[in-house]
This record gives structure tokens, C-alpha cells and sequence, in this order.
């Protein structure tokens, strides 16, 4: 039999069934400070290096802020900054001249595939972040200012960008469509993780 929607009422039940699941678990992870156990891995400032499009970022936050610059020069001084907030202070300061064009939304689909980057490279990583199972994320800035309300949330309010990436990721990983990369059992050491992810896909 179909309902209203056209759908069978198998069918409409398996999908309440799932709406009412994704309800169920409305528990808050807050995570901020990289060094806090065990979210601070959620950051973008915990480090561990990430290789994204052929080169070695020291971190999730380098990787995204070199993506700012459209000189390779830039690029690079940001790629080499001594830490994350100091990559996210330095591409914070270019000149819109120098800033590639239509950052303002190409930034979410960078941030997107970056986040896929670490957590797709580093297993153990995707390991906290699936543990999370159903819970909210939350980027929980401690200033109020409109960065940590875009990427999170700020006493409760903002869009927590990052947050929904991070849900949206861990969905991925725990289905089976995205897979974390052990690289310690790649054939082929002393490659780039890509080349090494290509490597052990033959
Ligand atoms: N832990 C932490 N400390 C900060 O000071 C932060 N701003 C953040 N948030 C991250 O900062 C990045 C800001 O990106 P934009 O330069 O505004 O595009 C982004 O990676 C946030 O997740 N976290």
C-alpha cells in the first residue's frame, strides 16, 4: 500500500525509524583547544601533518589557510608558519589582492577536503571521531567574534561550520564510504601518503 507521498508503508516506517534515531542522541561534544583528551583532535589546530594537494602541511589549519593565497610564494611562508594560529593569523593579514578569488564560499569545499585529508590519512584520528557516534560537535569558541561563529558556536549561538563538516565526515567513515589509510601498512615508503594510498590501491 501507498502513502500520501507515494512512498510503501515499509518504506515510511524504515524512514521514521531513521529520523527518530538521529534524534535520539542529543548529547553535545565541545571541542576548542587542541591539547584538550580526547576531542582536541577535532580541531584544526591539533597537530598532525597532513599531505593535501602533493605537500606536507603540519597541520589541518595550515593546509586550509595556504588555500587563501594565489601566489605560490604565499603560499608556502604559510604552509612553513611556525604554528596553526600562526598560518591563521598570517592569511588573515593578505591584502584582498592577494587573496584568491571567491575565497568567501570556496573555502567551505577546501575546509571539506582537508578535513577529509586528516582524517582519512590518520586512522587512529578517525577512530575518536566515529567514537562520537550520533553526539552533536560543536567548535565551541571561547571569544565571541564572527569566526568562531561561522565555523562553531559561540554561548550556544553560530553556524558551527566545522562541527557539521566533522558530522557529515563521521557519517562517511562509519558507513564505509570514505576509508581510513593505514600508512604504516603501505607498500612503499618514503612516497607522498597519495602516491602511497595509489600504491596500495593496485
Ligand atoms: N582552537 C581554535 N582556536 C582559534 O583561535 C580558532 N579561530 C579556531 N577555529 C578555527 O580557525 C579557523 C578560522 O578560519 P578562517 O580564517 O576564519 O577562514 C578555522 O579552521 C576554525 O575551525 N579554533
Amino acid at each position: 500500500m501507498k502513502t500520501a507521498r507515494g512512498d510503501s508503508k515499509a518504506e515510511q516506517s524504515r524512514d521514521e525509524k531513521a529520523d527518530v534515531l538521529k534524534q535520539v542522541d542529543t548529547t553535545v561534544i565541545s571541542f576548542y583547544r587542541a591539547n584538550e583528551r580526547p576531542y582536541g583532535v577535532l580541531s584544526n589546530l591539533y597537530r598532525r601533518e597532513i599531505e593535501f594537494e602533493g605537500r606536507i602541511f603540519p597541520t589541518s589549519e595550515h593546509a586550509y589557510q595556504a588555500g587563501k593565497a594565489i601566489k605560490p610564494a604565499v603560499r608556502e611562508w604559510i604552509q612553513a608558519a611556525p604554528s596553526p594560529s600562526l598560518a591563521a593569523m598570517a592569511a588573515h593579514g593578505l591584502y584582498t589582492w592577494d587573496v584568491v578569488p571567491d575565497w568567501a564560499s570556496i573555502k567551505f569545499d577546501r575546509m571539506r577536503a582537508v578535513l577529509r585529508a586528516k582524517f582519512t590519512q590518520h586512522p587512529d584520528l578517525a577512530e575518536i571521531l566515529i567514537s562520537t557516534g550520533a553526539k552533536r560537535l560543536v567548535e565551541a569558541g571561547t571569544v565571541n567574534n564572527a569566526v568562531n561563529r561561522l565555523w562553531g558556536e559561540v554561548n550556544g549561538k553560530g553556524e558551527n561550520m566545522l562541527g557539521i563538516m566533522l558530522m557529515e565526515l563521521r557519517d562517511q567513515l562509519a558507513s564505509g564510504a570514505l576509508s581510513p589509510v593505514s600508512c604504516e601498512e603501505m607498500p612503499g615508503k618514503g612516497l607522498l601518503l597519495s602516491e602511497k594510498i595509489r600504491a596500495n590501491s593496485r
